[in-house]
């Protein structure tokens, strides 16, 4: 059983600070990890927090809006090989089998905006044994120069290549709520609940919840947003948060 989790940035940085891990929370949900059952059959994704995010804002780089700034691109895709190291450092310090996966080289975007991400490094590190971790990135993008790509269109596009039976999306809050700040137990259109969506509290360039639901509603598995508290229940096979099912989630 292949799960796909996504770390929210949010949740692993001390988001207003730049360029700062938040050592305890990283640790607890690398402990979670390493203890659940689902062993290595695991792809993890993470966010920018304060890497990604303070450098992309700066440089005025979303999705959308791209840049030709070659110091900007070095700040913002080191920013996010930083806080990937010291991800895998800490699953590797707690026994998972995890390695580097860098999407700047190998994503692209074209003309109109649709991604390409190889997956066939990742499918194959699984099947050997490793535990690849990928994050919020840069994407080149044609005409546009590069854009951010983010944790969750990723999550998007390797949960349907690695097959993954459970997709997980931790964030700060313990799932997408409504109007009153209550959990929304299910959504299956961005209509429905568009009104409740916001951006992100802390600096954040692509779309924050909203950019979130918006991207897992196209996936053909449910995916599940929960907040840290509930990451061993989740890795655990219950389905805490909010439940977000597509057309296409059946
Ligand atoms: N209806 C809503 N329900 C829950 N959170 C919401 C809602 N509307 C807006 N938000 C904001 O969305 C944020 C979560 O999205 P955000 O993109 O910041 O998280 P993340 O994915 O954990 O971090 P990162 O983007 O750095 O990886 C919450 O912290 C909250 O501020
Ligand atoms: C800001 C960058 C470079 C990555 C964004 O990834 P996200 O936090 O998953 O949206």
């Amino acid at each position: 059983m292949t799960v796909v989790l996504k770390l929210g940035g949010s949740v692993i940085t001390e988001k207003d600070e730049p360029e700062t891990v938040d050592r305890a929370a990283l640790s607890a949900a690398v402990s979670a990890i390493a203890e659940s059952a689902v062993g290595d059959d695991i792809v993890i994704v993470h966010g920018g927090g304060s890497f990604g995010h303070h450098h992309a804002a700066d440089y005025g780089v979303s999705t959308t809006a791209g840049t030709h700034d070659v110091d900007g691109v070095q700040a913002i895709h080191g920013a996010m090989c930083r806080l990937n190291a010291a991800v895998v450092d800490a699953l590797t310090e707690h026994g998972v089998p995890a390695v580097p996966v860098h999407p700047f080289s190998v994503a692209v975007r074209d003309a109109d905006g649709d991604l390409s991400l190889p997956t066939a490094q990742v499918t194959t590190l699984l099947d050997e044994g490793f535990v690849p971790v990928l994050h919020g990135d840069l994407v080149a993008h044609a005409g546009a120069g590069a854009t951010v790509l983010s944790g969750d269109e990723l999550v998007v596009e390797l949960a349907p290549a690695v097959d993954a039976e459970r997709v997980g999306v931790c964030s700060t809050v313990p799932g997408v709520l409504d109007e009153d700040g209550a959990i929304i137990d299910r959504i299956e259109t961005f209509e429905a609940v568009a009104p409740a969506l916001g951006g992100s509290d802390a600096t954040d360039v692509s779309g924050g919840m909203a950019g979130k639901v918006r991207a897992l509603l196209a996936l053909s598995a449910p995916a599940l947003v929960f907040g840290p508290d509930a990451l061993s229940a989740f890795l655990g096979g219950e389905s805490p948060g909010t439940t977000i099912a597509g057309d296409d989630a059946g």
